[in-house]
């Protein structure tokens, strides 16, 4: 069971991803944090993140390692464990350049395919492109939305400056937000995009608990579905 969940920030998709793999025993992928990991490890080794060749030279020099369990979910780089520098503002302000770069998408979708195939009893990936493009197989994809106010409203309590105090202006954050979400739309390579057949689910107005309890109950259906399809399939063969 492959299920993949898209949107842009501060929609819920991780929040949700990870308590829907939890209820039903997934694993579980934040391709985010992969992407958060690889512009981390370049700002800390001194690669230009406004020149793209820079990038592109660097994209396949760190080790990028996720854990996919979704109670504890990791991440490092060169065997750094990432999980806090990755949240800074210096990385969200980097990070959607950095993911622009058609060497650094290969990279990544690479290992999160690799990841996918690898999770026997099925997983839960979130991002921006996985219905899209690292995996339109998927069993069940779903887009969440939100409006930019809702979105920044519960951003705005979580991010942290490279000092760790908290960032509490909300208009910054909104603006910040909405810059990031258009070059995430706007870039040529595997842009963020609803996928035509993904389920669309506006969370402005729902609770996280009311997002959760819907996707559990659409991933339930699509796994029907899948075992009523199964046995044709093998009957076909
Ligand atoms: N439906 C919701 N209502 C209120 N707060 C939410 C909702 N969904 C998520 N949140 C909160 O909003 C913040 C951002 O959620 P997150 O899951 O990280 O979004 P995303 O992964 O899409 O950026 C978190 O603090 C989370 O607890
Ligand atoms: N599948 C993905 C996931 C993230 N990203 C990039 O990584 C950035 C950070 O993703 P994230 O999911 O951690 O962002 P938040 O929604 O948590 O703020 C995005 O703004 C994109 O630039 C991407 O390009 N493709």
């Amino acid at each position: 069971m492959i299920v993949a969940i898209d949107g842009p920030s501060g929609t819920g998709k991780s929040s949700t991803s990870k308590a829907v793999a939890a209820q039903l025993g997934l694993s579980y992928l934040d391709t985010g944090a992969q992407y958060r990991a690889i512009t981390w490890w370049m700002l800390s080794n001194g690669v230009d993140v406004s020149d793209q060749e820079a990038i592109a030279a660097a994209a396949d020099k760190p080790s990028i390692v996720s854990g996919t369990d979704p109670r504890q979910p990791a991440i490092s780089a060169d065997g750094l464990d990432a999980a806090g520098p990755i949240r800074t503002q210096e990385v969200t302000a980097a990070v959607s350049a950095v993911s622009a770069v058609p060497e650094v998408r290969t990279r990544i979708t690479e290992l999160q395919r690799a990841i996918a195939a690898e999770a026997g009893g099925g997983i839960v990936v979130e991002g921006r492109d996985i219905g899209t493009t690292v995996l339109p197989g998927a069993d069940l994809k779903v887009f969440l939305t939100a409006s930019p106010e809702a979105r920044a409203a519960r951003r705005s309590g979580e991010l942290k400056t490279t000092e760790g105090k908290p960032v509490t202006d909300l208009a910054a954050t909104q603006q910040a937000l909405t810059a990031r979400d258009k070059a995430d739309s706007s870039r040529k390579a595997s842009p963020l995009k609803k996928a035509e057949d993904a389920v669309e689910v506006d969370t402005t107005e729902l609770t996280l608990e009311q997002v959760i309890e819907c996707v559990v109950t659409l991933v339930e259906k699509a796994a029907a579905r899948k075992a009523e399809a199964e046995p044709v399939e093998e009957a076909a063969r």
